[in-house]
């Protein structure tokens, strides 16, 4: 093969592909989760919107991933999935928690089609896709939760979702092993927006899958916040 054409990535199998346990921790939702898989696998990674590499990880790195905010969340009202992608944790979320409606909020056109090509093969009725950045719907969409996934440091974060979030509502971030560094470095600016003591937890799904850092800040102050 000459250095010009692309390079083949062989596609490793998930060693949790087939895993027993899976159908068991999803329980009403497995279905809906599954076939997410096969499709982040197939057209997901066609269109682009999963490395190739992801394939064999999809699961852990990904599905559990995202599975492992659901605690952390209210099971009914408004949750919004900022910044989502492929549809990482919203789609994931929408499957686990029918009683909950659950916004996809993505700018990007070719990501908000894909989401709503999900949306439809899965059947989820408690999803939609809104396409816009958050900073653009402040004031006019409102959430009583919002979730997120490597979309931007907390400082950042905080200045889009809050003002999305009412009093007691929750930002629940998918956080990397430097979570508390950023939640440290964030502090000051989460307390001037409304924000009341983030908390970290090691998130647990099934046994043998790293725990996923969570960081959960419940918003206090609305009043006269900027
Ligand atoms: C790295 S991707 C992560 C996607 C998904 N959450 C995941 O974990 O796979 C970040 C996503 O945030 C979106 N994004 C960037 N800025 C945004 C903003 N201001 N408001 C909403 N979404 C934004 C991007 O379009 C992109 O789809």
């Amino acid at each position: 093969m000459s250095g010009a054409e692309t390079e083949e990535v062989p596609v490793l199998p998930d060693p949790l592909d087939g895993d027993p346990r899976l159908p068991t921790f999803f329980g009403s939702s497995w279905g809906a989760v599954r076939r997410f898989r096969d499709m982040l696998a197939d057209e997901g990674v066609l269109r682009g919107l999963v490395g190739p590499r992801e394939v064999s990880r999809l699961w852990e790195r990904h599905l559990l991933n995202s599975a492992a905010v659901v605690p952390f969340l209210p099971t009914s009202g408004r949750i919004v999935d900022l910044g989502s992608g492929a549809g990482l944790p919203g789609v994931v979320v929408a499957a686990m928690l029918p009683e909950a409606e659950v916004v996809l909020l993505e700018p990007m056109e070719r990501r908000c089609a894909w989401l709503g090509e999900v949306v439809s093969e899965l059947g989820l009725p408690n999803a939609t896709v809104t396409r816009a950045r958050a900073e653009d719907v402040h004031g006019s969409l409102t959430a009583d939760a919002v979730t997120a996934r490597a979309v931007a440091p907390l400082d950042r974060l905080y200045r889009w979702a809050f003002p999305l979030l009412g009093s007691g509502g929750v930002l629940v971030a998918l956080k990397g092993a430097r979570a508390s560094d950023e939640v440290q470095a964030a502090e000051k600016a989460g307390r001037r927006l409304g924000g009341g003591q983030a908390s970290i937890h090691a998130a647990h799904t099934i046994d043998g899958v790293d725990e996923t850092t969570v960081v959960r800040v419940v918003r206090e102050a609305v009043r006269g916040v900027r």
